[in-house]
């Protein structure tokens, strides 16, 4: 076993990082870099090859790099050996060290014949029963041989659940609707009673299914809700064996699941090892695939599975999970930019921000190292964004005229699922996407603005006023990533392409990326305050402004 590692700002090629970031890194302009090197863009841009589904483009291009900062960086992947990391990954280690867990969302779409080893135990033979139980269930649910306790076709389907156990099933479902065979699709997560009353209105109790979606099923949200739906199938339903066709769970509690009511018959299993927010791939996918069927949620673990192989084998300067971390580090790091934007230029991926705020920031929002000590350093970003065009309208004036560096990943289909209008919307749309980057890169000078104005008329203190808040000073780094169509293949790719971005951001800044215990204190607080509410008496046991907020909100909400 090599020994450890230096913290990372001691690591000597993070300092030579340092060194070059100050002599001449932090100065690049990338639009003079494409004028020195007219191979710029094949030099740093990569076309992965898939099986079935055209090819995947990633641009990095448009980055404040050039080859000697490239170069270094590609180094400091191999000294703080994110190859043996990976592999003890796919290994099935236990890297999950304050949980003592391994990490192996990779095996739920391994869809090879490999075994995977956890513990020196095999766990492909259980995961591939229980996705055999999903695709009969699924089948059984869609071709209507499932039915309600009224023995009516089963015609909506509501997941209940929260964070892992709502974002990834949400963020899919919406993201492949093209693909739907006809069920509608609910999500509540919220605690908020809104939320289920809500969806509760649209859907008839004859016809519908819950599913409880909750790796520990002791959420207080999710328990809640599903606590409520249930008591309004009874409600509705009267007769107590209408839960066993009307709910299932999706957990790896078996014994909470049984004390909920629900027949472990309609429970789909997963593993301690399968963290909430890497959990799409297990039965928490339950809903994904009675969306889209079981055959385009195979395809959908087959596009990760790809994507699991392209960062296993492909040597790191071809590496796209390995290129994008590596850039998210330069610019965190070194330009000390705080937040990464998530654009897609696609409605349907109109949910993926959000999802990849929790798997980025639950991942990597760690102020402590492995080894329990303050980083001197920062880590995970602040994960934002809309889609493409919405965007544009809304806050892409700060990231191009804002005093702040917003890296940005564009993400666009070259074709579309809707060419309404001769195709029309999806031109411009793309028109946009590619208008953007080019403006974020290159900007516009006084002297292109002064020309501008002139043109337009102007002049004399009329142009001199208004022509500084015409300059774009550009320089503005992005990644574009296109792909054929978001089909469920090219999107379980690029799920996992971010999933092994974080990874590999985890173990250069040498934090855990599989845990969230700043979750908790929270929910701890919680627990405390809610039987407070219901004291007739004023509040005094917190701070002011707790005491203040407590008793406002006494007085007020009856
Ligand atoms: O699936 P569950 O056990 O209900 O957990 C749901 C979510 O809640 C927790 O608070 C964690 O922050 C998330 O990582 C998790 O996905």
């Amino acid at each position: 076993m090599a020994g450890a590692l230096p913290t990372l700002t001691q690591e000597p090629t993070y300092q030579k990082l340092q060194e070059l970031f100050d002599s001449q890194g932090k100065d690049l302009n990338i639009k003079d870099l494409f004028v020195k090197d007219p191979k710029r863009f094949s030099k740093y841009s990569l076309r992965l090859h898939t099986q079935n589904d055209g090819e995947i483009l990633l641009d990095y291009s448009k980055n404040r790099i050039n080859d000697e900062v490239w170069d270094l960086l590609l180094a400091l992947a191999k000294v703080r050996r994110v190859d043996a990391a990976r592999d003890a990954m796919f290994a099935g280690q236990h890297i999950n060290i304050t949980e003592n867990r391994a990490v192996l969302h990779t095996a739920l779409r391994n869809r090879g014949t490999d075994s995977v080893l956890v513990d020196d135990k095999d766990v492909m033979p259980e995961v591939r029963a229980e996705l055999a139980h999903m695709k009969e269930f699924t089948n059984k649910v869609i071709s209507g041989v499932w039915r309600g306790c009224t023995g009516k076709q089963i015609t909506d389907v509501v997941n209940i659940g929260i964070g892992g156990s709502d974002l990834g099933p949400l963020m899919v479902t919406e993201a492949l609707k093209p693909y739907g065979k006809g069920l509608h699709s609910h999500f509540v997560s919220n605690i908020d009673g809104t939320h289920l009353a809500e969806v509760l209105k649209k859907v008839n109790y004859e016809t519908t299914l819950f599913i409880v979606a909750s790796k520990t099923f002791t959420t207080q949200e999710t328990i809640t809700n599903a606590t409520s739906a249930k008591a309004w199938l009874l409600d509705l339903a009267k007769e107590p064996e209408s839960v066993a066709k009307h709910f299932v769970a999706l957990s790896t509690n078996k014994e909470k699941v049984t004390e909920f009511g629900i027949d472990s018959a309609n429970m789909f299993g997963f593993w301690d090892w399968v963290g909430g927010r890497y959990s799409l791939w297990s039965a928490i996918g339950l809903s994904i695939c009675l969306s889209i069927g079981f055959e385009n949620f195979e395809q959908l673990l087959d596009g990760a599975h790809y994507m699991d192989n392209h960062f296993r084998s492909t040597p790191f300067e071809k590496n796209a999970p390995v290129i994008l971390a590596l850039l998210g580090v330069w610019y965190s790091n070194f330009f000390k930019a705080e937040t990464h934007a998530l654009l897609p230029y696609d409605q349907y991926l109109h949910r993926f921000a959000a999802y990849f705020q929790q798997g980025d920031m639950e991942s990597n929002g760690k102020f402590v190292s492995k080894a329990g000590k303050a980083v001197k350093y920062s880590t995970g970003p602040i994960v934002w964004g809309e889609p493409g065009t919405n965007g544009q309208h809304a806050f892409y004036q700060l990231i191009h005229q804002g005093t702040r560096l917003i890296p940005c990943d564009f993400i666009a289909p070259a074709q579309t699922h809707n060419p309404i209008a001769g195709g029309k919307h999806h031109k411009i749309l793309l028109s946009n996407f590619l208008a953007q980057t080019e403006a974020l890169m290159a900007g516009k000078t006084a002297d292109e603005a002064r020309a501008e104005l002139t043109k337009a008329g102007l002049c004399g203190n009329e142009l001199e006023n208004l022509l500084p808040h015409k300059v774009f000073v550009g320089n503005r780094p992005t990644n574009s990533i296109v792909v054929k169509k978001v089909s469920p293949f090219t999107l379980g790719a690029l799920i996992a392409l971010y999933e092994h971005k974080i990874f590999v951001q985890g173990i250069i800044w040498d934090i855990n990326s599989f845990d969230q215990w700043g979750v908790e204190l929270g929910k701890q607080l919680a627990k405390a305050i809610e039987p407070e509410l219901d004291h007739c008496n004023e509040v005094s046991s917190h701070d002011s402004s707790t005491n203040g907020l407590i008793n406002f909100i006494k007085a007020n909400w009856k």
